[in-house]
């Protein structure tokens, strides 16, 4: 006879043995199905990663080699031709001394291009030489339609400054930097570390949203908008690609997300493989990016050179307008930098973009292929104007340049602005020494720069500083602005550099200078900008007047792909997660294995479910490191303004939900199926949804700590508060009315466990009975008896043997147990609070996501 059952109301008194409590058909599918998941996935990404398979890692370094060569030889050849075939670019404006003098520079490049061309190409395997030669066909077929037309846009930049305010005051960083860059030009950016480069280039980009920002940025003559940013590409030092998605999968990823929304999906391939020829990546498209996981797994993907190629590929992917390169060379061989150098200097002379990029020691081939140079020092403008220009400006200051002592005019004039070191004079001739010298200098230029151009203000917003002249040329004039209408000066990009939400987008007052087109009326005539007509060889870039290329749907749709490659490739994160859910589970279930439905389990199964909500709250903390990385990705996105948050949030909560569930359920099932806990599709049906629903609030809410925190420790910190008012005010610790400080209690409607708890304990114990058939176990009674000291002896003899007893119709009704914590909230009350609380989780989510890519732009 069955000495210890639970009776349920309707089965009468049908029973089971201790030993039989376990859910067999339960536990051991799920156990299976965890790990034949987890290897599925495992098996996938070292199939990914094996280099029988895919790699071919050894063939690669010399096609990649081979490859550069090649592309180097046609870019300079393509730029050769195209110079020569339009003597409106080569040669009237060579004379003029614009930009497009460029032809020696090229032959010189070509020059150093064909040698190691030849000498790789005799060292490459026949299968590297094969490709290499493809794409290189590829690359010489004449502009093919999938070739993109660009806007020409001429910038301005009038009294550019930065400061922050530090705990020491504020900070001036960046102070009056004057400027501007023309269609077709390629312009460096140079400066000691610390001069300010990169803040400039983030402040010309408008992806700069920290600091008190003053100053103008015009383009074509108005002040830019936040759309500008559509027509420019920034590609930065360091890239922020998902280490385990191939080369061809990262570029198919930006191509859906940039490219015109109409284009086929065969044209987008062709442009993906006339970008990767381009930047000699053919060979590598399957390559995995690589690099460190979020969790510290290392995969073996590209080299750092190639990666810095791929990040230009991403940044040429769809023909921006303006192109900024931080750092475009570092990290590459000489030869590599060269090349890429090379494909941007074609690439401005046949498209006629502007290409700002900052450099250190620029090898002299690739100084020559600037136009023009800005140099700064402690945020200070020191020059601006042609390359040609530099050498002269400062000889004027008395500061003489020696091709034979200094070398390079670039590395001469950083050596020259760069103080704080000891400079002799007899191996640098008279250079800057001093934060005087070096004021002074800036002073002067500044000085030269508004004479030459017409402007005599000191401050951009002044009104001498509206007028504008047409002329060109560092030292003559090229074009000014109009003092922003009242209330649109003062600090923060929004309004000191261009006008924001809609005000000076409009015209709002500012005259369109010159023959310059508006970028209103750029935004009004469609893709191909301006007086620009539209072009039967290129497509523009779609609708300027809107903010993303691609629509909501579109960009979910690849946001999706490009989240569920990047989770179910990453060792650490589906599989790892998997494993790790289901054998916690085992080893919880092995502890409480079989509970018998006896009266003396009750506690067991009170501890059992209180150990399981709260393991629910910890673990999600595997997955903190895979939030933080994420944040990292979205916010690199967001500052290039790639896709609409709301798309992106879609897109990630689709993507890792269903593998959350599937933890979830792996976990509580194998558990509740081991220990036995109440029998019957519907209860474990209803336990799977709280502990789900459980889990689900957990991992957002860490989530969300991810995103509000600045970093991974703050994350920590705020996470663990939260999992601290989830055990303690979860109910189980203690009865809240016997809590003196009546207040703190108010605080269970914080946790969430309280709720699950509450509802997991409903489901185990309502109109549910456990059977005391078998009466106490001696040890058992003489714990109760111990609690009554003074009881003469006679009585507990009594008591004893009444409770050790036999007796096949002793039965506990568990209503005790809910009516000891005072539950009684029905299943659907809790379901619904514990939904409503996980979709405030969300709101915070979202709203943090959408205030951190407000904070911080890179
Ligand atoms: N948030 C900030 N608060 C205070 N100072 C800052 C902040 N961000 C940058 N700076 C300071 O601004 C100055 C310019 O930094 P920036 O990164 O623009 O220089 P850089 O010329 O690009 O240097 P590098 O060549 O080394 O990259 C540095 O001295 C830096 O310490």
């Amino acid at each position: 006879m069955p000495d210890r059952v639970l009776i349920q109301p309707t089965a009468g008194t049908a029973g089971l043995t201790p030993g039989s409590t376990t859910v067999i058909a339960l536990w051991v599918p799920v156990v299976v199905f965890a790990h034949l998941f987890a290897g599925f996935w495992l098996l996938k990404t070292w199939l990914l990663n094996s280099p029988s398979l895919f790699g071919r890692k050894g063939a690669r370094s010399m096609r990649s080699k081979s490859g550069v060569s090649q592309r180097l030889a046609s870019s300079v050849s393509a730029a050769k031709s195209s110079l020569r075939s339009q003597p409106a670019l080569g040669g009237a404006a060579a004379a003029e001394g614009s930009p497009r003098r460029a032809t020696p520079v090229i032959d010189a490049v070509a020059t150093v291009a064909e040698g190691p061309e030849t000498e790789t190409e005799t060292e490459a395997e026949p299968e590297a030489v094969f490709e290499a030669l493809e794409s290189v066909e590829a690359s010489r077929s004449p502009p093919a339609a999938h070739s993109l037309s660009v806007a020409p846009l001429a910038l301005e930049w009038q009294g550019i400054g930065c400061s922050y305010s530090t705990p020491t005051g504020p900070r001036q960083v960046l102070a009056d930097v004057w400027g501007s860059a023309q269609p077709g030009e390629m312009q460096a950016l140079l400066g000691p570390s610390g001069a300010g480069k990169s803040t400039f280039m983030d402040i010309l980009a408008l992806r700069k949203s920290v600091g008190n920002l003053t100053g103008r940025l015009l383009v074509n003559g108005v002040r830019a908008t936040r759309r500008f940013v559509r027509k420019t590409s920034y590609v930065p030092q360091e890239d922020n690609f998902v280490p385990t998605m191939t080369t061809w999968e990262v570029m198919s990823f930006y191509a859906d997300i940039i490219l015109p929304a109409e284009w086929s999906k065969q044209r987008r391939r062709v442009r993906i493989r006339e970008v990767l020829s381009e930047m000699g990546l053919a060979h590598a498209h399957r390559t995995i990016i690589g690099g460190t996981l979020p969790g510290g797994l290392m995969m073996r993907g590209l080299s750092g050179g190639e990666r810095k190629r791929l990040a230009i590929a991403v940044g040429i992917l769809a023909a921006p307008s303006v192109l900024f390169l931080d750092e475009p060379t570092s990290g590459l061989d000489s030869f590599a930098a060269l090349t890429v150098m090379g494909y941007m200097k074609r690439m401005v002379l046949e498209q006629s973009q502007v290409v700002v990029a900052s450099i250190h020691q620029p090898r002299s081939a690739i100084w020559q292929m600037f136009d023009t140079a800005t140099l700064l020092a402690s945020g200070r403008l020191m020059y601006t104007g042609p390359r040609e220009g530099l050498t002269p400006w400062f000889s004027s200051l008395g500061y003489a340049y020696d091709p034979n002592l200094h070398g390079v005019s670039s590395d001469w004039a950083l050596d020259l602005v760069a103080i704080g070191f000891a400079k002799p004079e007899r191996f640098y001739g008279a250079t800057m020494t001093t934060r005087d010298q070096l004021m002074a200098a800036a002073s002067a230029f500044k000085a030269h720069y508004l004479a030459s151009h017409g402007l005599d203000g000191d401050e951009p917003n002044s009104p001498a500083a509206g007028r504008s002249h047409g002329g060109r040329g560092p030292f003559a004039s090229s074009g000014g602005g109009a003092p922003p209408p009242a209330g649109q000066g003062g600090s923060g990009i929004a309004r000191a550099l261009c006008c924001g939400a809609g005000g000076a987008a409009r015209g709002g007052g500012l005259p369109v200078v010159g023959s310059h087109t508006s970028l209103s009326s750029l935004e009004a005539a469609g893709p191909f900008g301006g007086s620009r007509p539209p072009s039967a060889a290129g497509v523009g870039l779609g609708d300027v007047a809107s903010k993303f290329a691609t629509s909501a749907p579109r960009q979910c749709r690849t946001l999706l792909g490009r989240e569920l490659l990047s989770i179910t490739r990453n060792p650490f994160d589906v599989a790892g997660r998997t494993l790790t859910f289901v054998w916690v589970g085992i080893i919880m279930g092995a502890l409480y294995y079989g509970t018998p439905f006896t009266a003396t389990s009750a506690r067991n199964r009170l501890n059992l479910i209180y150990m399981l909500l709260s393991f629910y709250c910890l673990m999600p903390y595997i997955s903190m490191g895979l939030y933080t990385a994420d944040k990292k990705f979205y916010l690199s996105d967001a500052s290039s303004q790639l896709y609409r948050p709301g798309a992106y949030y879609v897109a990630k909560i689709a993507a890792i939900t269903p593998f959350q569930i599937i933890c979830a359920c792996v976990f509580g099932l194998t558990v509740y199926g081991m220990a036995g806990l109440r029998h019957g599709a519907e209860a474990t049906a209803r336990m799977g949804l709280i502990c789900t629903l459980m889990y689900l609030i957990a991992a957002q809410v860490l989530h969300a700590c991810a995103i509000v925190a600045p970093n991974q420790d703050v994350a920590f910190m705020l996470s663990i508060l939260w999992t601290t008012i989830q055990l303690l005010l979860s109910g189980f610790f203690v009865n809240f009315h016997e809590v003196l400080l009546n207040w703190i209690t108010g605080g269970r409607y914080l946790s969430a466990t309280y709720f699950a708890f509450e509802a997991l304990l409903v489901n185990e114990f309502r109109g549910a009975f456990l059977s005391c058939a078998n009466g106490l176990s001696a040890t058992e009674v003489n714990f109760l008896l111990g609690a009554f000291p003074n009881t003469p002896e006679t009585q507990k003899n009594q008591m004893r043997t009444f409770m050790t007893r036999d007796d096949p119709n002793c039965v506990l009704d568990t209503k005790a147990v809910i009516e000891y914590f005072r539950f009684g909230r029905g299943f659907g009350a809790s379901v619904a609070i514990l939904g409503g609380y996980l979709a405030a989780c969300h709101a915070l989510t979202f709203g943090a996501m959408l205030l951190a890519a407000r904070r911080e732009r890179r």
